[in-house]
């Protein structure tokens, strides 16, 4: 028999046979052929595979910004593709935070309100929302960083202030692409493992795209995209 602490746990994320296609010039692309996949709560999977190969457009599956895809997506025991636009926009809010290769901050707001912002948008309190905020921002090095606009801000702080936002409403699961992808490799190195601590720190669950076998090898688990599928 199951113990109670397995019963009823659906995995964060769920993929069966996820297909997507472009069609480009009169060509089609068939880019995902069947994506298998579950990621459980606070597991942190590396996603590996060459340039081209569909990480993006996996992560953007997931992510639920986009249509186009056929196959199961189930974030948190819920079927996406059984439930509409609205639906889908609630399945993000609540359960999905997002890490982009460029940070993607709003340039006019300083790095407290940047990570306030997602807070302040599910309805919670300025103070509760700065608190969490500066909490955030000082685990990451930040402290003496919290009123720079990224442009006052270097690129490995930039991407700080931009994990902070993807962790403020505390997710079940964080996408990340290629995180660090645009940093050098010392600056690249540190910003991942100040991610993944966090990450495991806040309990929440990880999927990164990225090109870096030493950084993936630093997860609890790693997948390969081969041929539109997971190998
Ligand atoms: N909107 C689109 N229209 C047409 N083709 C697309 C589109 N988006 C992606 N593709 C194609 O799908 C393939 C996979 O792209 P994707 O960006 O997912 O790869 P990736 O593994 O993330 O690559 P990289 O590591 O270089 O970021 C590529 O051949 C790309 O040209």
């Amino acid at each position: 028999m199951n113990s109670p602490a397995q019963t009823n746990i659906a995995p964060v994320v769920e993929l069966k046979g996820v297909t997507r296609s472009f069609e480009q010039g009169g060509v089609t692309i068939e880019v995902l052929r069947g994506v298998d996949l579950e990621v459980q709560p606070g597991e942190i999977v590396a996603l590996l595979g060459p340039s081209g190969s569909g990480k993006s457009t996996m992560l953007q599956a997931i992510g639920l910004l986009e249509g186009g895809f056929g196959g199961h997506i189930g974030i948190a025991g819920t079927a996406a593709e059984k439930v509409d636009a609205a639906g889908r926009t609630a399945l993000r809010r609540d359960h999905l935070g997002f890490v982009y290769q460029f940070h993607h901050l709003l340039p006019d707001f300083n790095a407290m309100e940047n990570v306030m912002m997602p807070q302040l948008v599910l309805g919670k309190s300025d103070g509760e929302a700065a608190d969490r905020a500066r909490e955030l921002l000082q685990a990451l090095g930040l402290g003496a960083r919290l009123d720079h606009r990224p442009s006052q801000l270097s690129g490995g702080e930039q991407q700080r202030v931009a994990v902070a936002r993807a962790l403020a409403n505390r997710p079940e699961l964080v996408l990340a692409d290629e995180p660090t992808g645009n940093l050098d490799e010392h600056t690249s190195d540190k910003v991942l493992e100040e991610f993944l601590r966090l990450v495991r720190g806040e309990g929440s669950a990880a999927l990164v795209a990225t090109h870096n076998e030493r950084l993936a090898a630093k997860m609890d688990r790693v997948v390969r995209l081969h041929e539109g599928k997971l190998d």
